[in-house]
């Protein structure tokens, strides 16, 4: 469904993004982390066809779905100050073919529809993303860090969508986030990436034996379940 050859992105005499390749199939869901600022949005920018003015980008996105690569955002920014989330919403919805039945399989709670973008707490505005986001994904879904700042549960909803997208409507879905424990859940594979390189594409049953690059594991090492342990085996 979409193919990454020799991807890199450069501004000025900086890289930002080595070059990378790699690919994501139909119904397949593949999570990508690492810590800030290691290339997660520009990576998600690039296969978007949006990374901002003044970048060298090289290599290749290959893809076969034009516009109907859609991006669940990470900042509420993108959305509308000025009109409610419902009729931001209703426009989108209004654009999609399967519109009524995405809308009644990815609920949006009215207390956050009736708002306007600055009424909204964070969380409220992730769910309002991603639900738009969800409403219109067709071929390629990405989602830039979906469940930061959100609790456990609404973070394991949005999890159940992607995976409900990938399984069921066979979208080929790209899920950013800083936590491997969450991206674990759902992702066939994962992404890692360090200071805009990657160091592997590997899997759960990877990561869970041990069997995959010392810098995953210290990703994993260091998710906040795993800090008493560290703690103990140091003492
Ligand atoms: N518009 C921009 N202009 C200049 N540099 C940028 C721009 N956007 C990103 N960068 C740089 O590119 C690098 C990667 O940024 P990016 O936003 O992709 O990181 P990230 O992994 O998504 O981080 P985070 O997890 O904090 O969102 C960083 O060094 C950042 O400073």
């Amino acid at each position: 469904m979409l193919s990454v050859d020799k991807l890199s992105i450069q501004s000025d005499d900086i890289c930002l993004l080595s070059p990378l390749s790699f690919s994501i199939a139909k119904g397949e869901v593949l999570g990508v982390v690492g810590a800030s600022g290691s290339g997660k949005s520009l990576l998600a920018q690039a296969l978007l066809g949006q990374v901002p003015n003044g970048f060298n980008l090289s290599g290749q996105v290959l893809h076969s779905c034009g516009d109907r690569r859609v991006l669940a955002a990470q900042s509420a920014s993108v959305l509308d100050p000025l009109r409610r989330i419902s009729s931001q919403l209703s426009y989108a919805l209004s654009r999609v073919p399967k519109g009524a039945t995405r809308k009644k399989r990815f609920p949006l709670a009215a207390d956050i529809t009736r708002c306007y973008r600055h009424q909204l707490s964070g969380g409220m505005a992730k769910r309002a993303l991603l639900a738009q986001a969800c409403w219109q994904a067709s071929e390629i879904m990405i989602a830039d860090e979906p469940c930061c700042g959100l609790d456990t549960q609404a973070a394991e909803t949005i999890y159940q969508h992607l995976a409900y997208l990938a399984r069921s409507e066979n979208v080929a879905v790209m899920v950013i986030s800083h936590n491997l424990r969450q991206l674990l859940t759902v992702a066939d594979r994962i992404l890692v990436l360090r200071d805009g390189k990657l160091v592997e594409i590997t899997t759960s049953a990877h990561i869970h034996s041990g069997n995959c690059d010392s810098y995953t594991q210290s990703l994993w090492a260091a998710l906040p379940e795993h800090w008493g342990r560290t703690n103990a085996n140091a003492a």
